[in-house]
């Protein structure tokens, strides 16, 4: 595999893998912040759930004494204290209704029970009210008492569902929950003390053997109660404030509150008349119960706090785990940035470079030279093998240079630069083996200058050198490509015309003759000199011609030509 597309791969392999790892602490992150923040909606909702609640409990204590009135019309006073408190009551609900739209508009149904009981439950004391108070007998008062005792649960239904949900996902706001929820009922069970007197007070009777029943039991609530609230639980938080919202409600709820209650079974015992009616009942009864709810505002502050104390380290670290999570994924797509621009593309440019040089393709370095790490140490070793390697190849250059030199020194005539003897009888010899095998006729033509001594002793040895020269010059002209030239040795030469016959080659000799006779030579000291020569012809035919005979043969004629007055052709 590549190595472009291996760090593809692995880049896609490493990214999906750090991609999840971060997805998954923060969708961990972000299910933490989810949680408190719905624990502290639940925390809202059940507050105004139960301010609408204990809102419903105090607008009892207008409606006991609505019906507790004794007149035969009901005091404008009370009806008025009922209607501020419906008035009261109505407001918490709506508040309560505007909570739970926005926690979806849906929500808003589960306080329809609630509108519909309630409605029926103020219809019931209204038409109570409307009635003289001798038609208003224990079993009417009862029933409508009873309907607006049954309001209370229905309030805090209302939210319960959502609360429950909450829990669930923030297990630590449910243990304050549910102790301002006992608050909650022991701001209940002490209004329905007040409320179980409201008839006997009303008809100015003893209470009932059921009436005291049922203050025995409301009393062992409220201990039930109270116990549980103050049991220690995972409470952490503001014990001080707790232990003093506890007091006043020992000493004034549970207190002043349950002593006036106390008050009231102790005259129905003794059969004595009441000290006070419904209404101065409630007067001095209802604010006895004002601590439990300072108690229940204690818990759910003291919770919310520390649902905001959780929120806002929630939503701490989700910002935490959201910025390192884009901080890995930027260093990791950096380094791998890095890591394909430091080292995978230069390894790339050093791999072509060893490709090139394997070509041997020298004409550029790899670039990146400058590099101070390692794969710079690669590359300039690359380089140094580049530079060996011209070098190298320059050697060898040279070298073939050199042998071809020498080759052709030792073919070659130093004076004339024409063939000598060794390379001429080389050539011949080919030439030779050619025409055998065409059947060919093949000649040669040895001439020699004549009285060439006398010029050397006329001239001068260097002279006679540049007669030599001359001559080799003049005979050069008259060949065609292919006839060869060649020194045969001192002032002898000797040609070898390509495909010609005997008389061909008497002819060439003839004209190669005319030419030197002809052509005046001027030597360096300005003097013309004027030289001939003697040829002798031969050649050769068939399977057995060899080289030397018919060097031999020429070399006769030649002496020949000597011998028969020089400057001609034999
Ligand atoms: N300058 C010079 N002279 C050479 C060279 N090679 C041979 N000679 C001379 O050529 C002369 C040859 O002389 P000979 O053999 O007597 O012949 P010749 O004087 O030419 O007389 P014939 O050949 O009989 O006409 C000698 O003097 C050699 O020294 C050379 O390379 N340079």
């Amino acid at each position: 595999m590549k190595l472009t597309r291996l760090l593809t791969l692995s880049t896609a392999v490493l990214a999906l893998l750090v991609c999840g790892m971060v997805g998954h602490i923060t969708h961990n992150a972000w299910r933490r912040y989810d949680a408190t923040n719905a624990g502290l909606q639940a925390l809202r909702l059940t507050h105004s759930a139960m301010v609408a609640a204990e809102k419903l409990s105090f607008e009892r204590g207008p409606v006991n004494a609505v019906l507790g009135a004794t007149g035969a019309t009901v005091d404008p006073a009370l009806r008025e204290r009922l209607r501020v408190g419906r008035a009261i009551t109505d407001l918490a609900l709506l508040q309560l209704e505007r909570e739970l739209k926005m926690q979806g508009a849906a929500r808003v149904a589960a306080l329809q029970p609630l509108h519909t009981a309630l409605a029926a439950a103020r219809a019931t004391v209204d038409q109570l009210a409307a009635l003289p108070p001798p038609q208003r007998t224990p079993e009417k008062m009862q029933t409508a008492i009873s309907q607006m005792f049954d309001l209370v649960p229905l309030a805090l239904d209302a939210v319960t569902g959502y609360t429950l949900a909450s829990e669930r996902v923030y297990p630590r706001v449910s243990r304050a929950l549910i102790r301002a929820r006992y608050a909650v009922e022991l701001r209940e069970y002490a209004g329905r003390m007040g409320s179980t007197l409201t008839v006997a007070l009303a008809t100015r009777q003893p209470l009932t053997a059921e009436d005291h029943q049922q203050l025995q039991l409301l009393r062992g609530r409220i201990a039930q109660l109270r116990q549980q609230i103050l049991s220690p639980g995972d409470h952490r938080g503001d014990d001080a404030a707790l232990t003093a919202a506890m007091a006043r409600v020992d000493d004034i709820a549970l207190g002043a509150g349950q002593r006036l209650v106390a008050e009231v079974e102790r005259d129905s015992r003794a059969g004595r008349p009441y000290a006070m009616d419904t209404n101065q009942f409630a007067l001095r009864y209802v604010p006895t119960m004002t601590p439990i709810l300072t108690l229940r505002d204690t818990l759910l502050h003291e919770a919310e706090q520390r649902a905001q104390k959780d929120h806002a380290h929630a939503r701490r670290e989700l910002w935490i785990a959201v910025l390192a999570g884009a901080a890995i994924l930027l260093a990791l797509t950096l380094l791998l940035l890095i890591v394909r621009r430091r080292v995978i593309v230069p390894l790339l440019h050093a791999t072509r470079a060893v490709i090139r040089l394997g070509n041997g393709d020298y004409s550029r370095d790899p670039s990146g030279l400058q590099r101070n790490d390692e794969i710079g140490d690669m590359l300039r070793a690359l380089s140094t093998l580049r530079n060996n390697s011209i070098e190298r190849q320059q050697l060898e250059l040279e070298r073939q240079h050199l042998i071809e030199e020498l080759r052709v020194r030792a073919n070659t005539d130093y004076l004339t630069g024409i063939l000598n003897r060794r390379a001429f009888a080389s050539a011949g010899n080919q030439r030779l083996h050619a025409a055998r095998a065409h059947n060919a006729t093949l000649a040669v033509i040895l001439f020699d200058l004549d009285h060439f001594k006398s010029v050397n002793d006329s001239h001068g040895h260097e002279a006679g050198d540049q007669a030599l020269i001359g001559v080799t010059a003049v005979v050069r002209a008259e060949l065609r490509d292919g006839e060869i030239l060649a020194r045969h040795g001192g002032e002898e030469f000797v040609v070898m015309p390509s495909h010609c016959t005997h008389e061909q080659a008497r002819i060439l000799a003839e004209r190669l003759r005319v030419a030197i006779e002809r052509e005046p030579l001027t030597l360096a000291d300005g003097h013309i000199l004027r030289v001939t020569a003697s040829f002798g012809v031969a050649s050769a035919s068939g399977p057995t011609a060899a080289l030397d005979s018919l060097l031999h043969a020429a070399d006769l004629a030649l002496y020949r030509a000597k011998r028969n007055g020089r400057n001609r052709v034999e």
